[in-house]
């Protein structure tokens, strides 16, 4: 099996780190005469190394989902500056965010969000194709990924056909496969078991680790976020701890294992 498109391996570089500064995000006004709405992000500062995975944690409503939404440019901050590659993603035009998501950045949800009708394999191949990639390239490079994912023998089922562990983990490849420099995950195991929860943080971070991809992760389960290299708690939409800041913890088991 052919997996030189994902050789590269881990690298650091300051162009390749996501910053945030004095994050301020605040939904709606509040209605005249109400006390104003508190902000959902009250100044957040954070820097995601190129590589790096972090969990963000924290108690419900305290802005973790905010936050990645901000950091990925899919929410314009009220206040403050995401910079990614020399530019701040906050001050971007609508359509310049749209294509930094489909280039730059990859995504994986709760609920896979695959769509239905497609074959897994396409699914997989789909960023591929929007981003000028023939079908044949993109669906080569997408089923190169089903093997290293265990996912051999599944290319042709449709989302439905397949398990809730099966699907995260084509929603892993499909986040993955058009090598973004960082993949925000929300919740990736919220709805599946503990044991297939593990299979498929392993996967993820692993990939992630191998392609050199920065990794955001926002979870409520300790879990989940002991894949992760390191830990940010958010409380009141303010960052009020930050632990470790290694990658992923199965960098180097990957490289192997992907590489064979
Ligand atoms: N679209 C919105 N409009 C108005 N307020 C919102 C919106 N989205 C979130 N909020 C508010 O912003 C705050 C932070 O919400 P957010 O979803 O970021 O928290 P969270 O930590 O991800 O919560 P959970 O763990 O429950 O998913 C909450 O007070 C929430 O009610």
């Amino acid at each position: 099996m052919n997996h030189n498109d994902l050789d590269d391996g881990p690298s650091s570089s300051p162009d390749r780190d996501l910053v945030a500064r004095d994050l301020v995000m605040t939904y709606g006004k509040g209605r005249s005469g109400t006390l104003p709405t508190p902000p959902a992000l009250g100044g957040v500062d954070l820097t995601i190394r190129a590589g790096q995975s972090l969990a963000v944690m924290g108690p419900s409503g305290s802005g973790k989902t905010t936050l990645l939404h901000v950091l990925a440019g899919i929410l314009r901050p009220t206040g403050g500056q995401v910079l990614w590659r020399g530019r701040d993603i906050a001050r971007m035009s609508d359509r310049e965010r749209t294509v930094l998501r489909r280039k730059d950045f990859g995504f994986v949800f709760q609920q896979g969000m695959l769509l239905p009708e497609l074959p897994a394999v396409e699914n997989v191949a789909l960023p591929l194709m929007l981003d000028g990639s023939s079908r044949s390239q993109a669906t080569a490079r997408a089923a190169a990924l089903f093997a290293p994912l265990g996912l051999s023998g599944l290319e042709k089922r449709r989302p439905g056909e397949l398990s809730g562990g099966q699907a995260q983990r084509v929603a892993i490849a499909r986040a993955l496969v058009a090598r973004p420099g960082v993949v925000f995950a929300d919740e990736p195991t919220g709805a599946l078991d503990q044991t297939t929860s593990a299979e498929v943080m392993r996967h993820l971070t692993e990939l992630a680790a191998h392609t050199g991809a920065s990794l955001v992760v926002v979870t409520h389960d300790q879990d989940v976020a002991a894949w992760c290299g390191g830990v940010v708690r958010v409380r009141d939409g303010r960052v009020v701890e930050q632990t470790g800041g290694r990658t992923a913890r199965h960098a180097v088991s990957v490289a192997t294992e992907v590489s064979r």
